[in-house]
């Protein structure tokens, strides 16, 4: 059986739960509980802290687990990120009192509060900056204000924590994060369609299919505004002189798609939603 970490709370267990849910598993009913075997699935989900998991997967005790990329790297763990997931979107980054900090070399002798000592540390020794790293284990904007450190180091999402902080950001990214699919060193067998099942969860929400009716003349023109994923399905009508054309296209183009091909002389166009998806 496959061994599959997920957060058991925190900003993605929620979406990670609902991602495994719609790839087919049977998860957790109850919140209290820890472990949750899925056999007809032939996989057992350990229910853990996101900090933790990359720590149990890189030890080899889980196969696999979802956690945040910037948890990874902090873990120090030989864990590796074998798909991005498409949720948690963030990206860490210094920020320190407005107007006080320029660039990275600032921090020279500084007090740094953060809860990625690992990440934090690694980048500021890459970069030949020393300065004392203060381990905190959340609300680290506040440690400026209260005076335990000079600047922070943390994640950003929409920046409103660090602005009602009064704290503004400098200096370069240090990471670009999101939630991950991390895997341990020699996974068990069925990563592979675990892999599928959560890519084909993320094709669902990313596309739809568009259906539409064209003069075959107008076809070239046509794939050009919708060129799909490997190309367009072409299926002749019962009118002579035009098709009708199946494609995915990206949920966010969708009125945008529509409009340009109802423009070239497309009609019927339908959009329908996908339920569940392998490419
Ligand atoms: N506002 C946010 N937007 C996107 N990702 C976030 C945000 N806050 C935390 N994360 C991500 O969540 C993961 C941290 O998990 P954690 O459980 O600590 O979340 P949390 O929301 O900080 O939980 P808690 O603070 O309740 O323990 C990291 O990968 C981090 O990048
Ligand atoms: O840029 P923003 O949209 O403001 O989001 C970023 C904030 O969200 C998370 O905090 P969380 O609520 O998880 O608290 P924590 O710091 O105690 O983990 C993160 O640690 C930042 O503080
Ligand atoms: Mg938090």
């Amino acid at each position: 059986m496959l061994k599959i970490a997920v957060p058991n709370k925190g900003s993605l267990s929620e979406t990670a739960a609902q991602m495994l849910h719609e790839a087919g598993y049977n998860g957790r009913r109850d919140p209290k509980e820890l472990i949750v075997a899925d056999p007809r699935n032939g996989v057992e989900f350990f229910y853990l802290r996101p900090r933790d998991i990359a720590t149990y997967v890189g030890s080899g005790a889980l196969d696999v687990g979802i956690t945040g990329r910037d948890l990874l790297i902090d873990s120090e763990s030989p864990a590796a990120e074998i798909a991005a997931l498409d949720f948690a979107a963030s990206t860490f980054r210094f920020a320190g009192p407005a107007g006080t900090y320029t660039d990275l070399a600032d921090l020279e002798g500084k007090r740094v509060a953060t809860s990625y000592p690992g990440l934090v540390g690694g980048f500021l020794a890459e970069n030949g900056v020393d300065a004392a790293l203060i381990k905190l284990d959340g609300a680290v904007e506040s440690a400026v204000r209260l005076g335990v450190a000079d600047a922070v180091a943390d994640v950003v999402e929409t920046g409103s924590t660090l602005r009602k902080q009064g704290l503004e950001i400098f200096g370069p990214v240090i990471l670009e994060s999101e939630a991950v699919l991390v895997s341990s060193p020699s996974p068990a067998a069925g990563v592979d369609t675990l892999l599928r099942r959560l890519q084909g969860v993320m094709v669902a929400r990313q596309y739809v299919l568009v259906d539409y009716n064209l003069p075959v003349a107008l076809l070239e023109q046509a794939v050009a505004l919708t060129p799909g994923v490997e190309s367009p399905t072409v299926s002749p009508l019962g009118e002579p002189d035009w098709v009708a054309v199946r494609v995915m296209i990206k949920r966010d183009s969708t009125n945008h798609v529509m409009d340009d091909l109802y423009e070239l002389g497309a009609r019927a166009i339908l959009v329908t939603s996908i339920h569940a998806a392998r490419i």
